[in-house]
């Protein structure tokens, strides 16, 4: 039983510290092992993602603003943005390969860009 847990331990740390290079070799085996491969355009990719934010809108919809936490939310209901969540950062990994971007290495250079272009004294 202690091992059991031990390794639950392990198994969500390994999650929680999952890296998008992880995720986007997870993607293309994913891929690989349906020869899925012909299906992941960058086109195709993007229309993908653009429908699962369509999707994760559709839960939000109608409920006026929502707390931040969604604290009064059903589990069902966080499980479910969890998952539509993980859709549109699953297609958008895949895309940024498909376009031969490294999203990490974009990502931090943009977060540099954008501190330059509002410096922490210029907010309010
Ligand atoms: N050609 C495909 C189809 C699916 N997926 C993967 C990426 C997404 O994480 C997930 C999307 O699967 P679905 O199209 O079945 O979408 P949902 O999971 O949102 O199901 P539903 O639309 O029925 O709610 O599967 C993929 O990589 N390539």
């Amino acid at each position: 039983m202690e091992g059991e847990k031990k390794a639950m331990q392990e198994e969500n740390t390994k999650m929680a510290d999952v890296s998008l290079k992880d995720l986007s070799k997870k993607l293309e085996d994913f891929a690989k092992e349906r020869d899925w491969e012909k299906y992941h355009s960058p086109r195709n990719l993007l229309l993908a993602m653009v429908g699962e934010v369509g999707e994760l809108a559709e839960i939000f919809m109608w409920k006026g603003e929502v707390e931040k936490g969604l604290p009064n939310w059903k589990e069902a209901e966080k499980e479910h943005v969890g998952e539509e969540l993980s859709d549109v950062l699953l297609y958008l990994i895949r895309l940024s390969d498909m376009c031969g971007i490294d999203l990490g290495d974009a990502a931090t250079k943009k977060i540099v860009k954008n501190a330059i272009k509002y410096p922490p004294q210029a907010t309010t």
